[in-house]
């Protein structure tokens, strides 16, 4: 297994490429289950987790293969999945216990197959993360669900008919299952107190260029008339806006200047506005974003919410950026019930957080001093790298498969822009 291991204190400065976003990426794989034809997908991110799920995908009957890149794209980012034959509705532990996206087959099977057997995910280093509401959604929808044994079987011999969903409160997963699900039922479905995040407006995006007819994605409430069959399509991934604000975190810890090629502002303004609160001098320029720092970091407040509120997703890396604040920082983590695991080994560099229930008082110290951490999730080795950018001496982060899960080429990418970083064996 590799370590990362950073060298401090270097000044960030230059380009940074922005890939597909992993948390859209996914999804649209799912999506090519719901049609016969194939799905090309451009700007295709190249990490661990795309694998796992293509590997899964796969198992079901698609083929994956390598498109040809379209004019000015980069080549080998283009993916082609071909479900015309779906041979294997189970979806085994194997495979979704690595990676709770797999849940994310669930809706397309039973949509266009008629039943699935997927393996309940269980929780993870972050959370309980349960799928109830998954599952009350694809049930209004019309299908037979049963739980037993790990797995989830679901099945709907004649067909989904459309129904109407509501959300008690918001979840990403569930909104998506239920959308792609209703593309393919009979009638009408309306998802009310849907989630807004910028990947479900990408994910209706890609199915409408299918044939599907959704209208509202992006808002609390989508409307989803569903249609016979879907066809094939081509679709370009969203940047990733959660690597995006990693590396504006990074610009202004290392009073750099980064110029975020391809990111979106409005798919990050909750983590812009908080970084300029922060003390970092964001302008939208033509094709991304440049991040600078104004000489300091000031202490700042989180709570984690929804779109449009600040991302869980982002909670890690605001983190790392507190606790070189000048003053005190409250962050409040309100989407999973353990996502402070980063806590104990930002305090190995020196941090000095107190965690009192979902709330984390961050107090700013003059340094970070490099020092052995384990990587404990994805988002949480992301906010360790960050800490090691700034820290005096020399920091080895362990176990980087977390790391390999959602950012591609991460050591490339920031000793392109003036980082001593090495990947090597342990
Ligand atoms: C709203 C939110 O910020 N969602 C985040 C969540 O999406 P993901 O889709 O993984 O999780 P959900 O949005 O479904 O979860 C939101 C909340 O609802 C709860 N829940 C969810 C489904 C369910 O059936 N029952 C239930 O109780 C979860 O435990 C959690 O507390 O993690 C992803 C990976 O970190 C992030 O990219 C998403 O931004
Ligand atoms: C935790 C994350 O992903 P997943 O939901 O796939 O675990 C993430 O993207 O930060």
């Amino acid at each position: 297994m590799d370590k990362l291991v950073i060298e401090g204190g270097n000044r960030l400065e230059g380009v940074v490429p922005i890939s597909g976003a992993k948390n859209s990426a996914l999804k649209l794989m799912c999506a090519s289950l719901l049609s016969s034809e194939p799905l090309t997908l451009h700007n295709m991110p190249r990490l661990a987790d795309i694998t796992t799920l293509a590997d899964l995908l796969n198992h079901m009957g698609v083929t994956v293969t390598m498109a040809g890149g379209r004019g000015g794209r980069i080549a080998g980012r283009s993916l082609t999945f071909d479900a015309g034959q779906i041979n294997d509705t189970v979806a085994p532990y194997d495979f979704v216990r690595k990676m709770r996206a797999s849940i994310l087959v669930l809706g397309p099977l039973v949509a266009r197959a008629g039943e699935a057997i997927v393996s309940l995910p269980g929780g993870c280093a972050i959370g309980t993360r349960p799928i109830d509401l998954h599952l009350k959604a694809l049930t209004a929808l019309g299908a037979e669900i049963d739980v037993a044994e790990g797995y989830v079987r679901a099945s709907a011999p004649k067909g989904l008919k459309g129904g109407n969903i509501r959300f008690p409160f918001v979840s990403v997963g569930a909104t998506e299952n239920a959308l792609m699900a209703a593309t393919l039922a009979k009638g009408t479905t309306v998802i009310e107190n849907a989630a807004r995040e910028p990947e479900i407006a990408d994910l209706a995006a890609c199915l409408n260029a299918m044939g599907a007819k959704i209208e509202g994605a992006g808002h609390e409430t989508i409307t989803v008339e569903g249609v016979d069959r879907l066809h094939g399509a081509e679709h370009e991934v969203m940047p990733d806006r959660v690597e995006a604000g990693s590396y504006a975190v990074a610009a202004l810890m290392t009073r750099g200047n980064l110029f975020l090629e391809g990111a979106r502002a409005h798919d990050m303004q909750a983590t812009l506005d908080k970084l300029e609160e922060a003390g970092g001098i964001v302008s939208v320029e033509d094709g991304g974003i440049r991040v600078k720092s104004n000489g300091h970091i000031h202490g700042f407040n989180i709570v984690t919410q929804p779109f449009p509120g600040f991302a869980t997703d982002m909670q890690a890396q605001f983190m790392a950026l507190a606790c070189v604040a000048d003053g005190a920082s409250v962050i409040t983590e309100a989407i999973f019930e353990n996502r402070f695991m980063h806590v104990p080994e930002l305090c190995r560099l020196g941090a000095d957080i107190t965690v009192t229930g979902s709330s984390a008082t961050v107090r700013g110290v003059e340094a970070l001093k490099g020092a052995p951490v384990m990587a404990t999730d994805l988002r949480a080795s992301m906010s360790l790298a960050l800490a090691a950018l700034v820290a005096n001496g020399k920091t080895e982060i362990r176990r980087l498969y977390h790391l390999d899960r959602g950012y591609e080429r991460l050591e490339e990418k920031l000793k392109a822009v003036g980082a001593n970083v090495e990947r090597m064996p342990d």
